[in-house]
């Protein structure tokens, strides 16, 4: 019978299923980050028990880490959760990309970097995010800290079996209009709990056209949406990407596994729970203006007004998030005006990211009143775009370089907003406090961030006086 990727996937990995209950399923990669895992390690040694496969285990440190002076680690709670990961690695022998590793950094920009995701494996950690590795057409979820514990213990997991939703997006991405803006318009465009009880598997010839940095932003975003994961189909831009990763098997090796990964590409005939299309054609850069990623609009738009939806129930959360984030009704997008500026984040941080908003910034200036931060997904990433320069460029045009860390993507470390402070961010979230006390975010990309840090308020970066890269 013909499959969807994700049941392939699934069925390679099912263990024990009962009709009615949930399956056990083995889980190939077990990633680990200090916020969601010390109880779960408490948990072992209460009980007395081993990490079951520590081989398949690995851990770093991202949500507590400072992006200054990263090693000087003042708040007491961070560092005690950043100490307690660092002991739990070491007793229970997991591999850790420490804060003096390269590879430390965001634990969903680390993964693919040093190859550990693959296509085809099952791939967890106690993060809701977890759903960018899926861009490697990998099922991989969040779970949650007693999960963490169940998998820690047997490298199995109890779940039910999603349904599948096929989100077709169709055309191409025009200049300027990126795989953020296409995610965000989704999400604008059928909310967010659209997929909820689904993993989604992306489709059509934008998504194909995606880097693997692209795709990883929008499968990031899956989770916004409701989905329990977001899948994409591996193909060359794929195979491309993994070859020659430490993690990935080397020489013949490597041939063997994509003619394995060549395999999981949903058949012809599978039927989908579910289908929904998109037209990536007409699709223009997006900014949100709400407390959730689904409350966004055109950057040519205006702020609604909360009496033009619906219901009653959209109405009140319209009206709740624009008192929230002090906007009027009617006022255009490029009108709001912002003092923040976040360039980072596992939905954003990757090299790609830092170039796109590079090629923005170069040969401008931040507004004056404005602060902007650039902040590395990964020490790898930090050190690929010094080689390129692109440091250069952003502190010559008044941005601050900084370390790796989830960083103001959540206020977690000592990069917060200050209460009423309007943040252009390239982050996943913008729920009421997420990045700091009454902070307002705005979701945008690398490129729209970059050109509202210059202009001090959001701009059509369609319109900036550079050369958009264009597709070939
Ligand atoms: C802290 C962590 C559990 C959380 C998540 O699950 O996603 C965080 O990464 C987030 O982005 O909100
Ligand atoms: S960068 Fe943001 S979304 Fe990603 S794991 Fe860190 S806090 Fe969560």
């Amino acid at each position: 019978m013909a499959k969807t990727m994700f049941e392939k996937i699934w069925d390679n990995h099912v263990i024990q299923s009962e009709a009615g209950k949930p399956s056990i399923i083995y889980i190939d990669l077990h990633l680990v980050h200090e916020v969601t895992s010390p109880q779960a390690f408490e948990g072992l040694r209460l009980s007395g028990r081993k990490v079951r496969r520590p081989d398949l285990t690995f851990a770093t440190m991202d949500h507590n880490v400072p992006t200054k002076d990263r090693f000087n680690i003042t708040d007491p709670i961070s560092k005690q959760q950043i100490d307690t990961l660092s002991k739990n690695c070491a007793d229970f022998g997991i591999k850790l990309f420490d804060l003096d590793s390269i590879d430390q950094g965001v634990v969903h920009v680390m993964g693919p970097e040093v190859g550990l995701t693959h296509p085809g494996k099952t791939i967890v950690c106690g993060d809701s995010h977890t759903s960018t590795h899926g861009a490697f057409g990998a099922l991989a979820f969040g779970i949650g800290t007693s999960e963490v514990e169940h998998v820690l213990a047997t490298q199995c997991l109890q779940q039910s079996k999603a349904k599948t939703l096929e989100v077709r997006i169709n055309g191409r991405l025009q200049p300027g209009v990126t795989a953020k803006d296409l995610i965000l318009g989704v999400i604008a465009k059928y909310g967010t709990d659209f997929a909820t009880g689904y993993v989604i598997e992306y489709t059509g010839e934008a998504i194909r056209n995606l880097s693997m940095e692209e795709r990883m932003t929008v499968c990031n975003m899956s989770i916004e949406a409701g989905a329990r994961a977001g899948l994409i189909a591996p193909d060359q831009t794929t195979f491309d990407y993994l070859r020659g990763r430490e993690y990935v098997p080397q020489g013949e090796a490597f041939d063997r596994a994509v003619a394995e990964w060549s395999k999981l590409t949903t058949d012809e005939g599978a039927v989908y729970d579910r289908v929904v299309e998109f037209d990536a054609e007409s699709l223009i850069p997006q900014v949100t203006w709400g407390t959730s990623p689904g409350m966004g609009t055109d950057i040519t738009g205006v702020v609604p007004n909360p009496a033009d939806f619906t219901t009653e129930n959209e109405r009140k959360a319209a009206e709740k998030a624009l008192e929230y984030m002090g906007l009027t009704p009617g006022t255009p997008m490029s009108e709001i005006a912002i003092d923040y500026v976040f360039i980072g984040s596992c939905t954003n941080g990757r090299i790609e990211d830092l170039r796109a908003a590079a090629a923005v910034a170069q040969g401008h200036k931040v507004a004056p009143n404005v602060t902007a931060i650039v902040v590395p997904g990964s020490g790898r990433v930090k050190i690929q775009a010094e080689k390129e320069g692109l440091d250069k460029i952003f502190t010559e045009a008044g941005f601050e370089w900084r370390d790796a860390g989830c960083s103001m993507c959540l206020a977690m470390n000592p990069d917060v907003l200050q209460p009423g402070q309007r943040c252009a961010s390239t982050s996943n979230r913008n729920f009421e406090g997420r990045q700091g006390r009454d902070g307002r975010t705005h979701l945008v990309s690398p490129a729209m961030a970059a050109a509202a840090a210059v202009k001090g308020r959001f701009t059509d970066v369609r319109d900036w006086e550079f050369k958009v890269k264009q597709e070939a």
